[in-house]
């Protein structure tokens, strides 16, 4: 469930007045679930960066080919922002926690860990295509031909890879060149001849600034691949050639490059991003303020709201009493103090003594932060 920030997320209640300390006890491993919900949380801001953009810039989002199987639906949105953070990561537990916690909003990724931990901990078959990627070049394979095999490692990849989506990693020497001139003219005629769709050419730029970098690649591939304008006059490559743009990518740079791309005339639709430390690294549990506090105590059968309020800092005030997450005129609150109906609690028991008393399958979920979306973008249910 999306649900704003300084509202209850959870309630724990003891239910043993022998272990009076087992709530407290709880605190450090429970509240370590900021994590996934902050890299959830960021990578469907990014989202909704990414559609406001393709609307703006003229994409037809309703009409985009089905990227899977039959009775599987996702459009390529869903693999408009790639997971490249399993190396920038802590560990590979890590990299498997914040990799499903990106899934939920998008199916690119290179975080096998990720896609490993929502199939088993959130029953999904492999056939449901929870998290894909797609052969890639990197440096090594592209360098270990030398300076001058350059163009032979390209075309060892289209030949290698001839049908489908493949990713070229093109900045090793000269990413101006190796738009105009090894793409763009020696091997125009391979390129072009991709079936699309699916089929096409990613080319990816690893470096310079991001936000100039992605309108200097799309320019330069213009030379060569003519670019149409879609119904808002908003240029597109052809549909067998990409960019995607996987260095330096968080937030601010995504939405930085999508702007700069609009003030070009060029739509959302050529590119797509990887983003690997901002996505799952750069973040700690104050970006959204995650904290586990006493609300309420028994003393001698009786209850007693319990809350800090710090003069130093009103925003480290706690909430008292008995909590309930309730929907008011549409918006998501916080009732304290044992207000409200007890069916109006969005909040749901799902561990009662020693019991998992209800489970949520990866499709649910997604369908969760699909809500208050323009577009939904992927039905993965299985
Ligand atoms: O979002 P990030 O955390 O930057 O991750 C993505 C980057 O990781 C890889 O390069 P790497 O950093 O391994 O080396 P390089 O940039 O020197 O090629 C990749 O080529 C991207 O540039």
């Amino acid at each position: 469930m999306v649900v704003p920030v300084k509202n209850v997320l959870m309630t724990v209640v003891n239910t043993d007045p022998k272990c009076f300390w087992l709530t407290n006890y709880l605190e450090t491993l429970l509240v370590q679930v900021w994590y996934p919900m902050t890299v959830a949380t960021q990578s469907r801001e990014q989202k909704k960066i990414i559609i406001d953009y393709l609307l703006k810039t003229g994409t037809d989002l309703k009409n985009m080919p089905n990227e899977l199987p039959a009775p599987l639906k996702l459009i390529s949105v869903g693999y408009q922002l790639n997971d490249f953070g399993c190396r920038g990561v802590s560990s590979m537990e890590t990299a498997a926690i914040g990799g499903a916690g990106h899934l939920v909003n998008f199916a690119g990724s290179d975080t096998m860990p990720g896609l490993c931990m929502a199939i088993d901990y959130y029953k999904q078959p492999l056939a449901a295509c929870i998290g894909t990627s797609v052969p890639a070049a990197e440096h090594s394979t592209i360098t270990s031909w030398g300076r001058d095999g350059e163009k032979d490692a390209f075309k060892n990849m289209l030949t290698q890879y001839p049908e489908g989506i493949v990713a070229v990693v093109s900045d090793s020497y000269n990413i101006y060149d190796a738009c105009e001139k090894l793409w763009g003219k020696e091997l125009k005629d391979i390129v072009a001849s991709r079936k699309a769709p699916p089929g096409k050419l990613v080319v990816r730029p690893d470096s310079g600034d991001p936000k100039k970098i992605v309108v200097e690649v799309l320019d330069r591939l213009a030379k060569n691949f003519p670019p149409t304008k879609n119904a808002a006059g908003f240029k597109e490559l052809p549909p067998y050639i990409r960019v995607i743009q996987g260095d330096g990518i968080s937030i601010e740079s995504l939405r930085d490059i999508l702007e700069n791309m609009t003030k070009h005339k060029w739509a959302a639709t050529n590119v797509c991003f990887g983003s690997g430390g901002a996505l799952l690294q750069k973040m700690d549990r104050d970006t959204q303020k995650c904290a586990f506090k006493c609300c309420e105590i028994i003393v001698d059968g009786k209850p007693r709201p319990v809350y800090k309020d710090p003069v130093t800092d009103q925003g480290k005030k706690s909430k008292q009493g008995r909590l309930k997450l309730v929907r008011q005129n549409g918006k998501i609150t916080t009732l304290t103090d044992g207000q409200g109906a007890e069916e109006d609690d969005l909040l749901v028991e799902v561990f009662c003594n020693g019991k998992v008393t209800k489970t949520f399958d990866f499709g649910a979920v997604r369908t969760e932060a699909e809500k208050g979306m323009v577009v939904p973008i992927f039905d993965v249910k299985m």
